[in-house]
């Protein structure tokens, strides 16, 4: 095969000697014809120097199958079963038809029947005409010669019966450059320092700036994978009704967070080593004070709960401290309160569907699976006659939507569910249970003072996002996940989509 420069020199060659090359095809190196590709890189490099110029030929050119070949040279299937008839009463039976042409008698025949060339007459086959115009081995000729057909419905349908094939062919038609030449100067890209020392760069030729090539596409505006994987689990809410809840204010007043999930102010939760507390401004008493007023009694003694609470003496100053969220229960607990003076006002009671994706902060030392802040996925469903069965139901639904399908579920203890329970599912890769997340139904004790009507039941469970994003991503330490940790080329790829079941099976461990 010629080379670049040998392909080269030769359009140049032609073009001087006949000013025009009117296509390429009939161009010949070494007495062979020219890949047509390889051409058009000579011609291209021709151009950028403005040497030549070219349009494409575009040719559409038809040639028969093998088949094809067969019928234009023997007659068609139905032609070959006409002449192997003989003229007369007496026929050919069939048997002895297919003996002879075999494969071609069973497809002749049909054709031949439905041109009314042959009919049956007993076992036998006979003519009815005495002579037929074999048209398709006529078409198929004229195709052979000419490489196409006038018409073009024809030509469809012999491709259709596998007779012919279509092919394309680009070829170039090519003419004098203004700056035509028989000789092709070499282009420096760039000034060099030996091409200044030696003044070499008077004379050299510059290859002409590329005004219209395509930059390097920016890479920014990425999500990051936590982004990403949160709205997967935002559109399995949204798609099961749910209502997003409003998390984007991380500093919440430990009444929230705590003293309105009945979580008794001595818990050690509530403790500096475990809640990060705000210095500046310290305190807070934006709550509702005849719902604080109802949450000190049913602490104190349960109040009109129908239980005796925790016996101790409520104060107001440690329901008042502010702090960084430890879950995203405390917006939980919030929306419920909102939910029931709705239902105040309205008189009706309508059943609610919240969720939400946020960030929560929990004052613990940083190691590859722990994280002083990260992300809970939190769902909430209150509604009359709700029951356990209700919410282990609910749980088997969700997950298996995020590909899980083997879930447990063990008792546990919260302060404001009762039963509460641990969400477990089997990891195929470990070949054993691992936590996934906690769940239960939330306590009278919660839900009077919050003013919700008693037959009202609210079931809830709350998972990490960190490890489901690490999973996805194969991230072995969480905190790579921390911001300045997360680079373009981790995550630029990566599409936002529903989870996947793989991701689903290897979902472990809620983060806390
Ligand atoms: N708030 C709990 C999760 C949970 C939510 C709702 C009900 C029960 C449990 C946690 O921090 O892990």
């Amino acid at each position: 095969m010629a080379t670049t420069e040998e392909l080269q020199t030769l359009v140049l060659t032609t073009l001087d000697q006949n000013q025009v090359i009117e296509d390429s095809k009939n161009i010949k190196f070494d007495g062979k014809p020219i890949d047509q590709l390889a051409f058009l890189g000579a011609l291209n490099s021709l151009k950028s120097k403005d040497m030549v110029d070219y349009s494409p030929i575009e040719l559409e050119f038809w040639t028969l199958t093998e088949e094809g070949e067969q019928v234009a040279k023997d007659g068609s299937h139905e032609a070959r079963v006409f002449a192997a008839v003989p003229s007369g009463e007496q026929g050919i039976p069939i048997a002895e038809l297919q003996a002879r042409l075999g494969e071609a008698a069973k497809i002749g025949q049909g054709k031949a029947f439905k041109n009314k060339w042959i009919s049956k007459k007993g076992a036998n086959l006979v003519r009815l005409v005495d002579s037929i115009v074999d048209q398709t081995q006529k078409d198929l000729l004229e195709i052979k010669n000419t490489s196409t057909h006038k018409d073009a419905k024809l030509l469809a349908e012999l491709k259709k019966r596998k007779l012919t094939d279509k092919y394309k062919t680009t070829s170039y038609k090519v003419t004098k450059g203004p700056a035509f030449s028989l000789e092709i100067k070499h282009e420096a890209t760039e000034i060099t320092y030996e091409m200044l020392q030696s003044g070499e760069w008077k004379n050299a030729t510059f290859k002409k700036y590329n005004f219209d090539a395509v930059g390097v596409p920016p890479s920014g505006g990425h999500l990051h994978p936590l982004m990403k994987v949160r709205q997967e689990f935002r559109e399995i809410f949204f798609e099961m009704g749910f209502s997003e809840m409003p998390t984007n204010c991380f500093a919440e007043s430990s009444f929230w967070n705590f003293d309105a999930l009945f979580q008794p102010q001595q818990h050690p939760a509530r403790d500096a080593h475990d809640t990060f507390f705000l210095k500046d401004p310290a305190n807070t008493d934006r709550f509702p004070r005849d719902l604080m007023a109802k949450i000190k009694v049913t602490h104190e003694n349960g109040g009109d709960t129908g239980s005796i609470g925790y016996n101790y003496k409520w104060k107001e100053e440690d329901a008042g401290k502010l702090i960084l969220r430890t879950h995203t229960t405390a917006v939980s607990s919030y929306m419920l309160y909102q939910l029931a003076e709705k239902t105040k006002r309205e008189g009706v009671f309508n059943p609610a569907k919240y969720f939400s994706i946020d960030r929560v902060f929990r004052n613990e030392s940083v190691d590859a699976t722990h994280l002083a802040e990260f992300h809970q996925i939190e769902g909430v469903i209150a509604d009359k006659n709700l029951t356990l069965g209700d919410l282990i139901g609910f749980m088997d639904v969700f997950f298996k939507k995020m590909g899980m399908d083997k879930i447990r579920f063990k008792p546990t203890y919260n302060p404001y569910t009762e039963p509460s329970m641990e969400i477990f599912s089997y990891h195929e890769g470990l070949k054993q249970w691992v936590e996934i997340g906690n769940s239960g139904m939330f306590r009278p004790e919660m839900l009077l003072p919050l003013g919700l009507p008693p037959d009202v039941r609210v079931i809830a469970w709350g998972l990490g996002l960190e490890r489901p994003t690490m999973v996805k991503y194969g991230i072995s330490n969480i905190r790579d996940l921390l911001g300045h940790k997360v680079n373009i080329a981790m995550i630029k790829d990566y599409p936002v989509c529903r989870l996947d079941k793989k991701m689903g099976k290897e979902l472990v461990g809620l983060s806390e």
